[in-house]
């Protein structure tokens, strides 16, 4: 990991090493646009080769049954069953408390306007399986989407080498009575819910965090459904201070290092020991960690800088925008106000990243690559489409009539202004 002093830094660095660029992006992107041309032409024969081409499987067919999750989910361990059910209670939980009926306002007197909330009907939920399975984010997903409401929920993840998909899945879909898992992977399973195949039903936004090949899709394929947000490679940004813990702060890194490759997990410190005594630590850890590879890997794509005070450091973190801000700091109270770009916060020495991951109750699917700066990560909202209503009563057609008819006429929009003046008659 590469250690930098911000006061050397020019603004030209500076935005390159808030960049999340990567240099085979094209490749990508190339790659991308051939398999979801590919799953539009030839449905689910296409996908039945690409999950023999990516995830290695000849699979029989594109999906599980209820009955198949309910047998796969009857091998789960006792310890992970209570684990997922205190998870998917502390996420219901905070979800839960998000829904929300907004006043009517009268705007002027007798014209009242209001929203009201109406589930997206037809939804797609995309769990990563690629390094990792992450039944975590079926809870992420799932959760707020029945809480919502939503109708029909597709849930896509790549198939494991068996053609099956591991007992933990499928007891969170038994858990959130879902009652199908097509074992579809990467851009391919966002291709099918975005287009729809003989099997995979096409929804009308498509949710969840993956690898660059899931996020390039979720991007190209917008013109035809709505997305979450870009959700690709994890990354967290520390912000520390002398009264931070190297050990922690390490461990908080290689977290989510551990991830892929291409993960970034940068240290901001105002106290060059706390970073000397961070990157010793890094090794330690690393050294007994079984994803090792990856995460050293990710770690050396990293960086940390020196700052001389806590408000360069989120000057910094603003810019850098990421997807999990941690404030290793004892004083993490002066530095809220100061937030003004990042995913998800968390605060002071002990509250470790992992547990917004996956218990908490926060969201994990986030914004990544600094699209913080304009997105929100999921929640009951994304789920939602807010509906504005309006009723004129005789005195409220009477008050706002001569506006509109001014300002249709200072349009020249004539249908528009006669659609008031016949009612003003
Ligand atoms: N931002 C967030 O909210 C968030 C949350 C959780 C996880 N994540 C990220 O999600 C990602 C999960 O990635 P993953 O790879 O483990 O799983 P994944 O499910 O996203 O991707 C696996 C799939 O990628 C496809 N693929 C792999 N190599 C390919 C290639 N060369 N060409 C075409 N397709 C290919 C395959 O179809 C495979 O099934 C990680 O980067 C993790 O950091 C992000
Ligand atoms: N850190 C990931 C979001 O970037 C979420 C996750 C799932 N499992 C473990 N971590
Ligand atoms: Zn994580």
């Amino acid at each position: 990991m590469k250690v930098y002093n911000y006061k050397d830094l020019s603004k030209s660095k500076i935005e390159e090493l808030c960049s999340r660029q990567i240099e085979d992006d094209k490749l990508v992107e190339e790659r991308v646009t051939d398999i979801i041309k590919t799953v539009k032409n030839d449905g689910d024969k296409a996908l039945l080769n690409f999950a023999k081409a990516f995830d290695k499987v000849e699979l029989e067919k594109l999906f599980l049954d209820a009955e198949e999750l309910k047998s796969i989910a009857s091998t789960i361990p006792a310890d992970a069953k209570k684990a997922i059910e205190t998870a998917y209670h502390n996420i219901k939980t905070f979800h839960q408390s998000q829904l929300k009926t907004e006043d009517k306002i009268e705007t002027m007197p007798g014209v009242v306007c209001w929203r009201e909330s109406r589930a997206i009907q037809k939804v797609g939920l995309y769990i990563p399986g690629g390094t990792a399975v992450l039944p975590s984010t079926f809870l992420m997903l799932a959760t707020p989407a029945i809480i919502a409401g939503c109708k029909d929920i597709v849930v896509c993840s790549p198939p494991q080498s068996d053609g099956k998909t591991n007992c933990y899945l499928a007891y969170c879909a038994v858990l959130l009575g879902i009652e199908k898992i097509y074992l579809i992977g990467g851009a391919q399973a966002v291709a099918a819910m975005a287009f729809g195949t003989e099997t995979v039903p096409q929804v009308y936004k498509i949710f969840g965090p993956g690898n660059r090949y899931v996020t390039t899709a979720k991007t190209m394929v917008q013109n035809k459904v709505a997305i979450d947000m870009p959700a690709g490679p994890s990354e967290v940004l520390v912000v520390a201070d002398e009264t931070a813990n190297p050990s922690f702060v390490a461990a908080d890194l290689l977290a989510q290092a551990e991830h892929g490759i291409d993960s970034q997990a940068i240290l901001v410190s105002t106290s060059i020991e706390i970073i000397e005594e961070t990157l010793l630590e890094i090794e330690n850890q690393l050294a007994i960690l079984p994803r090792k590879e990856i995460a050293a890997k990710a770690i050396e794509n990293s960086y940390a800088v020196l700052v001389n005070d806590l408000s360069v450091a989120m000057e910094f973190s603003n810019e850098y925008a990421p997807e999990h801000l941690i404030l290793a700091t004892e004083k993490f109270e002066h530095l809220i106000p100061l937030i003004i770009n990042a995913g998800s916060i968390f605060l002071g020495n002990l509250t470790p990243e992992s547990a917004g991951d996956y218990a908490s109750g926060t969201n994990h699917t986030l914004p990544t690559s600094g699209f913080a700066k304009a997105y929100s990560g999921v929640s009951i909202d994304s789920f939602l489409k807010k509906i504005t209503f309006q009723h004129l009563s005789t005195n409220g057609l009477k008050n706002i009539g001569p506006t509109v008819e001014v300002l249709a006429a200072a349009e020249g929009l004539d249908a528009h202004k006669n659609a008031v003046t016949i009612r003003l008659r």
